[in-house]
């Protein structure tokens, strides 16, 4: 029985993962941490389910606390990287889904786990087409060093461009030459229009009400191009890969970056 602890649990993607943990026969949900309500328990808390669970605001009170075998991440990129250092340092193993940790952190929580022989899972996007859609990308950047990335999301989402835009450019990167893109003497009237560069490719990220999370990859040569598209329509699209993270996290010992590496 893995013993679960989800932080962020009035979040869209919190609320969803505490049904899923409460699906699973091999999982027990044994504490919260949120920004409110310390001390309280879910079914104090209106909107949360009717369970005894204690929630804490401090994580560190909560992992000294808690007997627990998992921390499933789903906040906010500042807050989420404290939270899944902590839960390594007390012996807890992180299934993160909070996206927006710096190169420099990710080194950290690396070092981390292979010092404390501990596994820990950031996954950028759960859903098993996103995961896809970045691997189908590799692949066509192979044959189409020409590439844009355009990235959709809803209005409330903190950090540009999005995780899984990131982690399809790097993974793109692995895969073809450096190739700097469009016109060599190319201005931009409004700054921004060209949209970011990550060696040479663009990203493009919208904010809009009403979208959940969506990514088109372009591919331009001649007389030709070819799309690779994904969207979660809502989030239960991400439960599985949660799921599947969450199992595989109790078998290693080190950092797993991208959930390509676990299917
Ligand atoms: N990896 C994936 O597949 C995937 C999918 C969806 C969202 N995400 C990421 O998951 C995170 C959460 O997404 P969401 O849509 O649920 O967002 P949300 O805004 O609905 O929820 C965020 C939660 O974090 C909590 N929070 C905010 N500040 C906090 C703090 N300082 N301390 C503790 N808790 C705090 C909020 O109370 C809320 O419960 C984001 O980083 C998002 O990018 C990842
Ligand atoms: O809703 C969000 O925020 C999402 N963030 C992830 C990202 O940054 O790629 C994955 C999809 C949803």
């Amino acid at each position: 029985m893995k013993r679960i602890i989800i932080a962020g649990p009035r979040g869209k993607m919190g609320s969803e993962a505490i049904k899923l943990v409460q699906s699973q026969e091999d999982m027990h949900l044994v504490a919260c941490i949120d920004r409110r309500n310390n001390g309280r328990t879910l079914q104090d808390v209106e909107g949360l389910p009717n369970l005894e669970v204690p929630i804490f605001e401090d994580a560190v009170e909560c992992f000294s606390e808690i007997e627990a075998d998992i921390l499933i991440e789903l906040t906010v990129p500042e807050q989420g990287y404290k939270h899944t250092k902590a839960a390594m340092e007390h012996g807890i193993r992180p299934v993160v889904g909070t996206t927006g940790f710096t190169e420099e952190q990710l080194d950290e929580l690396r070092w981390l786990a292979s010092e404390r022989k501990i596994g820990c899972i950031i996954a950028p996007n759960f859903a098993i087409g996103a995961v896809l859609m970045m691997k189908f990308s590799q692949i066509a950047a192979q044959y189409f060093p020409d590439v844009d990335i355009i990235e959709k999301h809803h209005d409330n989402k903190l950090d540009a461009p999005s995780g899984t835009a990131v982690k399809t450019a790097e993974m793109i990167k692995a895969s073809r030459e450096y190739k700097e893109q469009g016109h060599a003497k190319e201005k931009e009237i409004y700054p921004g229009a060209r949209g970011a560069d990550y060696d040479g490719m663009r990203i493009h990220s919208v904010r809009l009400p009403g979208l959940v999370a969506h990514q088109e990859v372009i591919f331009g040569s001649a007389g030709q191009t070819l799309t690779i598209k994904h969207d979660s329509i809502n989030r239960n699209s991400f439960m599985e890969g949660i799921k599947l993270a969450s199992d595989k996290v109790m078998e290693i010992e080190e950092v797993i970056y991208g959930l390509e590496n676990v299917l």
